[in-house]
């Protein structure tokens, strides 16, 4: 733990896995976190059952890695700590026909994400420990970084103690799927919730996808091959981040050239101006007013007419198609491909 920040911040020496040696975890889900947190769990001394569905396509993945799968209700009915891995628009369905019917007082129950928690669309009873252990990562890399020896950085939070042990058990969970290794930032669901959802939206999915595809057509349309301007805009923009991720901009500022360096300090702004500011703000208000969630629970209930339609035109960009050709003709993209190290792991139900 260190007091240097405006938050604690746990380490592998501030938990305890064996505070879980009596305990059996249902991983309910076994898709991109559900996958990692069982594995992780498992290898790490702890006593872990899946919970899938029935005829579910993840069975048979799950069982040759070496786990026991059960429905969720009896392996909710077998465990004390519940960690829900399915996605959020399913949670509280779960919740209601398999968790909640089995759950006892003094069990755990935990989240990767608090969505449905902070938006009121599960109401846990009183009598249960209620936690959050969210890797700051895509759930294949939480595992890539375990079998690798490395950490993924989490953040950790409780929202109801009713044992006294619930952030003692948190730190347990999060050290055993290897987040403590890396750095585990202790917040709570309302900060991780509205932070989360806004950094996937304005930033690391959303924005980042939308600045990728606005700078390959602007080059496409003003007459620059397509293959240039994939490598120019989406392959080495990862290059660009991993020196950002090591070192900050400013590793990544002495990387570059003087000539990249006055480019980019003297035009980003104007490219990034005050307007897409304006625009992240108002996206954060709908974030903390309910809007955006309301939004999709009844995209959800439609049947997903809009997110179907945003998927296909997506998938349907000129610059999916110009890279994954490129990606086939080059080697560097198998090493870094989760598919390729994991085939077993599958996305959504519905993909
Ligand atoms: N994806 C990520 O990297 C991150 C996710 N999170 C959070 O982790 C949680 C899980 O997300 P994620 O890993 O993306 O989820 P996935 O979409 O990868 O989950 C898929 C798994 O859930 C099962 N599942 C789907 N629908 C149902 C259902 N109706 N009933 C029972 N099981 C079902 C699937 O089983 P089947 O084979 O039967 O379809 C599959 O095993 C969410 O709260 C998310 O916000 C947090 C950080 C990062
Ligand atoms: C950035 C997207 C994410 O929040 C994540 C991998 O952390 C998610 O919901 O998948
Ligand atoms: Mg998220
Ligand atoms: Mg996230």
């Amino acid at each position: 733990m260190t007091d240097e920040f405006t938050t604690e911040i746990y380490y592998d020496d501030d938990a305890d896995v064996s505070t879980l040696d009596d305990e059996t975890v249902a991983v309910l889900g076994y898709g991109s976190q559900g996958h990692a947190h069982a594995l992780n769990l498992h290898e790490s001394g702890v006593d872990v059952i899946v919970g899938l569905r029935e005829g579910s396509a993840s069975r048979d993945a799950a069982e040759a890695d070496g786990l026991t799968v059960a429905t969720p209700a009896e392996a909710v009915k077998q465990a004390g700590y519940i960690s829900v891995l399915v996605p959020d628009t399913v949670q509280a369905s779960v919740y209601e026909n398999a968790i909640e019917p089995n759950l006892e007082a003094g069990d755990t129950l935990q989240f990767a994400h608090g969505l449905n928690i902070h938006y009121g669309q599960i109401e846990p009873p009183e009598d249960v420990d209620v936690s959050m252990v969210a890797p700051k990562s895509p759930g294949h890399l939480v595992r890539r970084n375990y079998e690798n020896d490395e950490g993924t950085p989490g953040l950790l939070a409780v929202y109801q103690d009713t044992t006294g042990d619930a952030e003692k058990r948190a730190l347990a969970y999060a050290k055993a799927i290897g987040c403590t290794r890396a750095g585990v930032i202790e917040t709570n669901f309302q900060e991780e919730v509205e932070s989360d959802l806004f950094g996937e939206q304005a930033v690391l999915c959303g924005g980042v996808t939308s600045l990728v595809k606005h700078g390959y057509e602007t080059l496409v349309d003003a007459g620059y091959s397509p293959e240039i301007a994939y490598f120019e805009c989406l392959n080495e923009l990862k290059l660009i981040v991993d020196l950002m991720y090591e070192g900050g901009h400013a590793e990544m500022w002495d990387s570059v050239s003087d000539t990249a360096e006055y480019g980019g300090l003297s035009r980003g702004d104007r490219i990034v101006d005050e307007h897409v500011r304006e625009n992240m703000e108002e996206t954060l208000e709908e974030i903390q007013n309910g809007e955006f969630t309301r939004e999709w629970i009844l995209e959800n209930q439609a049947g997903r007419p809009s997110y179907t339609q945003l998927r296909q035109a997506e998938k349907n960009h000129e610059i999916e198609e110009v890279g994954a050709r490129l990606r086939d003709l080059f080697a560097w993209a198998e090493e870094d491909s989760p598919e390729e190290e994991d085939d077993s792991v599958r996305v959504q139900a519905d993909d």
